[in-house]
């Protein structure tokens, strides 16, 4: 403990220092390829500085020492004096990166990268010759913190070897398949000449820029890398840029139909090295129908280099980015409207949610994008042409109530209760005031049904009253009316207020304990849920005359469950019970008639 007037440093346990950053910043063990082949990547970069033309390149060799397997990663970059390996090899958090005038042009800045190798190996040897200095030394670190320097001769030319020894654990990282395999997977994309060796071959991994990077690119060779990549048979592809960040890249637009939060997997690329696959902050919420395979030249990663940082950059790349595709849209409008058309029609979900945010592409796709109607799923073109006036409704309930019988008098309404779909209707309402978008209720359906003058026919007066009486215990009323089509012999209809009372109604009947504190919630006691009877429906016109109570009572339960499940409404216990006792009373009925007729 170090004291000076009453004041004491932090004192370090290095073992758990180490074991605390090689073991648990980083998810896998793997990343050691990572974070060496980076290394090799950097130094050839600050070699660069010197030499312009110099052509960096890192050779892997995979060889048996006394049996057991060893890992060289060599590298021809700028190589390390004596004091910088004990400067910066040797000092936890330094990096030879940060403060160098060149450092945005550097993947590491942390300094801590190296200790990943001590997860699969107990040392670490670090060969290397200083282009700057005439000196080569051997430096060897351990996971207990030890490290010892010394001066070799067998290095002629600059540049750096890392040495391995992997642990028992980890000798199946270090077989040539998996170990080429994550080269690969972190390396694939490096601006750098990337060889494996063993056995006496040399097999190149890496040596030139990636298909998805290059402007000469043809789209035929971009869906070929994608579909290599993903394993997708993309439905097309799309360059990807954004100034902020420094980004480039390509998006691949899914084939068939993806869930709105469905996984979103893509390839990130810091300065070309394989960062991540998730980049939620930096690609728009609605990014799902597409992959991205990206690179960042600008954007930082956080410590464990296993994501980026948001920042006002990501703010500003991902506006950028979600204006290549808004871009992209805008010119298969022009160019390919059979592609365009496709693309809509699988992911409509998607280009709703854009066209919600950009006034622009709503008014170019408008006219391509399809609703739910009762009518079916038609294109906004067709539906503002066949209809003067055109209704929605933002509730899946009330749509399934008011499709029947607002089809019947030629309206046209839209289902807007999916996501989107609301604030894309008010976006169009604002975008194109000349067309009529109304909303509409179950009310207003109720409403324009034609009343019956009940008040002038005794048989109907009689009829809503026994039928009131009997629903009254289902919490619904019952109104004569008179409406198309004439073959449905009743609808249901209840708004929100009316549903929310039936619910609280019976729940207080079933002996909820609060009940009476339920009652006191129910707003307003005439707003109940109606049955409206279609009094020129033939069951209807013989049901009036019915003088039979339990027949009556059994037609009118029936008819009100039928109503209940035609308009998508739950039925409840209570009403399953009535439904189940109605149909039974009429199968006996039906049964002891036939058998009177019978003469039995
Ligand atoms: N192959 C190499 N050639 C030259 N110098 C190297 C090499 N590998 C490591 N170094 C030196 O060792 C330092 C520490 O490396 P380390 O990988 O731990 O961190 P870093 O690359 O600086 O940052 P990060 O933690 O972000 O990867 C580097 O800054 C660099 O100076």
């Amino acid at each position: 403990m170090t004291q000076e007037n009453n004041k004491y440093l932090f004192q370090v346990n290095l073992k758990g220092m180490i074991e605390l950053l090689s073991e648990h910043i980083y998810s896998a063990p793997n990343v050691f390829v990572r974070e060496v082949l980076q290394n090799g990547m950097d130094a050839a970069t600050a070699r660069r500085t010197i030499d312009e033309h110099h052509q960096g390149e890192i050779n892997i060799y995979i060889n048996k020492v006394d049996g057991l397997p060893q890992v060289i990663f060599e590298d021809n970059g700028i190589g390390l004096s004596e004091n910088e390996v004990h400067q910066f090899l040797s000092v936890i958090g330094q990096s030879s990166k940060r403060g160098d005038f060149n450092e945005k042009d550097y993947i590491g800045k942390f300094g801590i990268g190296m200790l990943s190798c001590l997860v699969v190996s107990n040392e670490i040897i670090v060969e290397t010759r200083s282009l700057i200095k005439d000196e080569a030394v051997c430096w060897k670190g351990k996971a207990d913190g030890t490290y010892t320097v010394e001066r070799i001769e067998n290095m002629e030319k600059p540049g750096t070897r890392v040495i391995l020894h992997p642990k028992k654990e980890w000798l199946p990282l270090f077989e040539k398949a998996e170990l080429k395999k994550n080269i690969l997977y972190f390396g694939n994309a490096l601006p750098i000449t990337i060889r494996l060796i063993s056995d006496g071959e040399t097999e190149m991994l890496v040596d030139k820029t990636p298909v998805w990077l290059s402007p000469e690119s043809t789209k035929e060779e971009l869906l070929s890398y994608g579909k290599d990549a993903f394993n997708i048979n993309f439905l097309d592809a799309f360059p990807l840029h954004s100034h902020a960040g420094e980004i480039d890249g390509v998006a691949y637009i899914m084939p068939h139909k993806v869930q709105f939060s469905g996984s979103k997997q893509h390839k990130i690329y810091l300065k070309r090295m394989f960062l991540c696959e998730q980049a939620n902050n930096l690609l728009p919420e609605w990014s799902s129908f597409v992959k991205c395979i990206i690179n960042t030249n600008e954007l930082r990663p956080t410590a464990s280099r296993e994501s980026l940082m948001d920042d006002e950059i990501m703010k500003e790349a991902k506006k950028e980015l979600s204006n290549s595709f808004k871009d992209y849209l805008k010119v298969l409008t022009l160019k390919d409207t059979g592609k365009l058309g496709e693309i809509i029609n699988i992911h409509h979900m998607f280009i709703k949610a854009l066209a919600v945010e950009d006034r622009s592409l709503l008014k170019l796709f408008v006219d391509y994008i399809p609703f739910e109607t009762n009518k079916g799923h038609i294109p906004f073109v067709s539906i503002k042409s066949y209809n003067e006036v055109i209704y929605y409704t933002p509730s899946l309930d009330d749509f399934r109530q008011i499709r029947r019988i607002a089809g019947s008098q030629g309206k046209t309404v839209i289902n807007a209760a999916y996501s989107f779909e609301a604030d894309l209707i008010q976006q169009i309402k604002i975008t194109f005031p000349e067309i009529k978008i109304e909303k509409i209720t179950p009310q207003d359906i109720l409403d324009t049904l034609a009343d019956v003058a009940v008040s002038e026919d005794e048989a109907y007066m009689r009829f809503e009253k026994r039928a009131n009486d009997l629903l009254k215990q289902q919490y619904c009323k019952a109104q004569l009316k008179q409406f198309d089509p004439v073959d449905t012999p009743a609808i249901y209809v209840a708004n929100d207020e009316a549903m929310s009372n039936k619910n609280l109604q019976s729940l207080s009947t079933a002996g909820n304990p609060f009940a009476a504190t339920l009652q006191n919630f129910i707003k307003k006691e005439d707003n109940m849920p109606t049955l409206c009877f279609n009094k020129d429906n033939e069951i209807v016109k013989n049901l009036i005359a019915i003088e039979d109570e339990p027949l009556f009572n059994s037609i009118v339960h029936i008819m009100y469950v039928q109503a209940l499940m035609l308009g998508g409404y739950p039925v409840n216990k209570k009403e399953m019970t009535v439904f189940n006792d109605a149909l039974y009373q009429l199968l006996v009925m039906g049964m002891s008639n036939f058998l009177g007729n019978m003469g039995l």
